[in-house]
This record gives C-alpha cells, structure tokens and sequence, in this order.
C-alpha cells in the first residue's frame, strides 16, 4: 500500500459501453500513454452480464498485469474476488463499506464521498482512498450528484487529513491542474481517455498534467 499514492496519479475507469472501439484495444494504448491504476466499470445501458463480463474483465486484468498496472473492480465484489483482483472501489449505494472490506482483507478498498461525514465514516470503515467528484460536469454518469468542484477535497486537506484522493468527473488534460492544485494525489478520468482521438496521447498528456501541475491549453 506504501505506493497508493504513486498508483493513483493517472486512474483510468472504463466499461464496455464507453468506449467507440474495442476496451482491449484502449485500455492497451492508455497502459502505453502512462496510465498508473485502472478501474473496470461494467455499467449503463447495453453493459455487458455473466460470462460476457467475467472474459471481458479478464481480459482486461491481463494487460494490466503484463505492465504492473494495479487492476481495480467497481462494485462487483463478487468479481473482484474470483478474479483475485488488486481492490474494489464502492460509493455510497453500494454494500456498506465496512462489510466489504471484511470480505477483501488487505486488497485495495476505494470509497466515493461527498461530504466530510461520508469521509470520516468510510476512514472508520477502512477505506484506503476516496474517489471525491463529480468535480466538474460530466455526461458518462447518469446518476452523478451535483458537481461541487474542489471544495471537499480542499477542506480535508485544510483539516489535516492524508488520506490519498483522486479527484473524478469531467476532468481532462486543461483542467486536471485545477484538481492536483487542490490536494489531491490524481485524477480519475473515463471519457478524457476513452473517447480520445488517440487514448494513447490522451493519457500521455494526462500524465505530463498531473506531474508538472502545468496547466492544459
Ligand atoms: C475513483 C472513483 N471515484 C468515484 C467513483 C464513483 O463510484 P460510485 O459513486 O459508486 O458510482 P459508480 O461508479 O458505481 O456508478 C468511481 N467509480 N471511481
Ligand atoms: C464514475 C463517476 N463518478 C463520479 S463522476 C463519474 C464519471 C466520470 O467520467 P468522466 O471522466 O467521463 O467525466
Ligand atoms: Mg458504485
């Protein structure tokens, strides 16, 4: 866990149902652009179910494994466990946090929050990190709270709390600066990567963003 940090710079999230290609093909390019920790998020209308999705993520498990890219499962604990995945990452409506991390041990636990009780609430109930947004407007998720930019991840901070945070909700490479100036330890992107021209420049530059702070054009 020493690196968490490390890993959550450049966070790609990424399903079947948001990408225009093959998700092999981009996630391959985003491991490739420097991509440093990847979520499998099977969701939305068209998503795909049972062994569809089990052979998808394997997949996916696999490229990440050849690159030493920690392969992370949205919601589906289940999943994550058949597939000895490195962590789950869970929200507010999904098994509490507490119960999951019982069912995972020492794998990875990432936890949305949207206020300081939620925050404090997913530390007590072991959360590694906090997936803080919708930091600015996004399309790709439907039910998405309010966008309430930086400000929770500034009041942690302000308040002393350390715990990693990856900032998440229409980021992309001219705003991505804005997130890290914040305190957070990285982005998380699905659309700034996944509906690029090339995933592979998209997540070159992300990377580039996030690690000199300079601001995008
Ligand atoms: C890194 C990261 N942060 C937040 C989320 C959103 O999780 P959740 O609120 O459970 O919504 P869904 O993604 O399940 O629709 C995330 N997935 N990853
Ligand atoms: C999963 C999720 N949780 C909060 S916003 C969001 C969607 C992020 O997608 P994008 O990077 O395309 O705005
Ligand atoms: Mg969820």
């Amino acid at each position: 866990m020493n690196h968490l940090r490390e890993m959550l710079k450049v966070y790609f999230i990424l399903g079947s149902t948001n990408c225009f290609k093959d998700p092999r093909e981009v996630l391959a390019e985003a491991i490739d652009g420097g991509i440093t920790m990847f979520q499998f998020r099977e969701k939305g209308d068209g998503a795909l179910t049972g062994v569809e999705k089990f052979n998808l993520a394997k997949d996916l498990q696999s490229l990440c494994r050849k690159k030493q890219i920690p392969f992370i499962v949205n919601d589906d604990i289940e999943l994550a466990l058949a597939l000895d995945a490195d962590g789950v990452h869970i929200g507010q409506e999904d098994e509490p946090a507490s119960v999951v991390r019982e069912k995972i041990g020492n794998k990875i636990l990432g936890v949305s929050v949207h206020s300081m009780e939620e925050a404090l609430a997913a530390l007590k109930d072991g959360a590694d990190y906090f997936g803080i947004g919708p930091v600015f407007p996004t399309k790709t998720k439907k039910d998405a709270k309010p966008t309430r930019g930086t400000t929770l991840i500034e009041e942690l901070r302000r308040k002393g709390y350390s715990t990693p945070i990856v900032g998440i909700g229409g980021i992309t490479t001219e705003n991505a600066s804005t997130v890290m100036a914040a305190g957070a330890d990285g982005i998380s992107v699905i659309s700034a990567i996944s509906h690029a021209s090339s995933p592979y420049e998209a997540a070159k530059i992300l990377r580039k963003r996030v690690e000199s702070g300079e601001k995008g054009i």
